[in-house]
């Protein structure tokens, strides 16, 4: 059966396979601490066998309730920031036809996202695109008191009920959130919305396969049983007891730590195929919050190739060397289009004529590879078979798993975030919210 391989031969001229391979016992400890809840961060670990315990009946009731927003719906906007937001738009993008918007959906309702940002104009004009639009909405906040989502769902409740009635707009709203706290709870409970729970002990970057992220990739019409089912296989193949040369997951993390220790503080993911953009903003956030503490961690970047090689392509062949890359790379295109001849040939191209256009991708790739090791940077390849939900499944656990693993080898609680409060805390010193008297007094003494 095909899966996902990970493939490490090509950072092994800057750290050499015993580098990576003492790492061994470290990633058996971290991996203990994971299994038996023995860790920092302990009480965040409901990802770690999620895939495997995901029921039937919750899957059933997930496809339920997306029927129900698809029935009434021509538009479904996500609400939701952060691990509320990115997983779900990472697997949705990947999975769209890129033009959907232009083209229409078949049978499938838009989804369109808000509350990622606090863009007036945005705002504006998505309230504009929904007027006279038979539209619904996903308000997904795990704490239920962030302020962005809290802002678009504010506008746009307000809209919806203007435009179908409170009545109606009660059956066009999912909230989902926290099982009895938050002010989106509450809110929920009151207006008796459809609510999901997104468990306790599984925090915003880990909850993709929650119905934070199931939820809305099953309104836009992708199968999330074929999603749950490949990260249940990476589950097993990620395990406790498979060892260390052959599980991904612990030769990732020691690889990743290897470079780390030896200077090469950014890692940057790098895609071939614009459908994983949004990818890689997940996995930002995945390994961004996870490690980035303690004045320590990788930062983690992203490009899209080779878009991205006519930009940022010459810091990366010949800037500092403080990167490796961690290329994804998809064997099989979805469709077959082959470069037509021409006979003027006035652009020299007739040498590709005949070659399908993910074959001049191909060799792109394997070009990039060979110039950036070949300038100093480590890298790292993950292959995948096709873009498909099941792969995608797959690659989000073992990403998950690996950054558990990871976060421990650096010695972090990869499973908190303290740092993220200190902007919301000036914000709301500054815009004076009641309850901030001193720090507003503290902040405007700086300004
Ligand atoms: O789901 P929410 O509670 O609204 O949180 C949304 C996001 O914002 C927070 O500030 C955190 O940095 C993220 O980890 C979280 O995913």
């Amino acid at each position: 059966m095909e899966t996902i391989q990970l493939n490490i031969d090509k950072a092994l001229s800057s750290v050499t396979k015993e580098q990576v391979f003492a790492y061994e016992k470290e990633v058996a400890e971290s991996m203990e601490k994971l299994h038996k809840g023995t860790g920092k961060g302990n009480d965040f670990l409901g990802w770690l066998h999620l895939p495997s315990s995901i029921t039937d009946a919750h899957l059933s009731e997930i496809e339920a309730a997306a029927k129900q927003l698809r029935e009434r719906c021509e538009i479904v906007v996500v609400i939701g920031i952060g691990g509320s937001y990115l997983g779900a738009k990472a697997v949705i993008e990947a999975l769209s036809d890129t033009f959907a918007q232009i083209k229409g959906n078949g049978n499938n309702p838009q989804v369109l996202f808000a509350g990622q940002n606090i863009g007036e104009d945005y705002l504006y004009e998505l309230q504009q695109v929904l007027a006279g639009k038979q539209f619904g909405l996903i308000n997904i906040s795990k704490s239920g008191t962030t302020t962005e989502p809290a802002i678009a769902f504010r506008l746009l409740k307000k809209q919806l009920e203007a435009q179908v009635g409170k009545e109606e707009a009660k059956h066009r709203i999912i909230a989902v959130t926290d099982a009895a706290r938050g002010a989106l709870r509450k809110l929920a409970d009151m207006e008796g919305y459809k609510t999901f729970v997104i468990p306790d002990n599984v925090g915003g970057r880990f909850s993709v396969l929650t119905p934070v992220g199931l939820l809305p990739i099953a309104v836009a019409g992708f199968d999330i049983r074929s999603l749950v089912s490949g990260a249940a296989s990476m589950e097993q193949l990620c395990g406790a007891e498979v060892p260390f040369e052959k599980n991904p997951a612990a030769i990732y993390a020691a690889t990743r730590n290897a470079l780390y220790k030896i200077g090469q503080k950014i890692e940057i993911l790098v895609n071939f195929n614009p459908k994983l953009h949004f990818f890689a903003e997940w996995w930002k956030q995945l390994y961004g919050e996870s490690e980035g503490k303690d004045h320590k961690g990788i930062f983690p970047a992203s490009v899209d190739f080779t878009t991205d090689l006519h930009s940022m392509g010459q810091w990366i062949q010949d800037g500092e060397r403080s990167i490796f890359e961690t290329v994804l790379s998809v064997n099989k295109m979805k469709y077959n289009v082959t470069i037509p001849t021409d006979e003027d040939n006035l652009d020299g191209l007739n040498f590709l004529a005949g070659k399908r256009v993910d074959q001049v991708n191909k060799m792109a790739e394997l070009g990039t590879q060979i110039a950036h090791v070949d300038g100093g940077v480590p890298n790292l390849r993950i292959e995948m078979p096709e873009i498909t939900e099941k792969y995608l499944g797959e690659l989000i656990y073992f990403f998950e798993k690996a950054c558990g693993i990871s976060g421990y080898l650096l010695g972090v609680n990869p499973f908190d975030q303290p740092g993220v409060e200190a902007y919301k805390k000036n914000m709301f010193a500054l815009l004076e919210k009641p309850g901030y008297e001193e720090e507003t007094k503290a902040i405007k003494a700086k300004l």
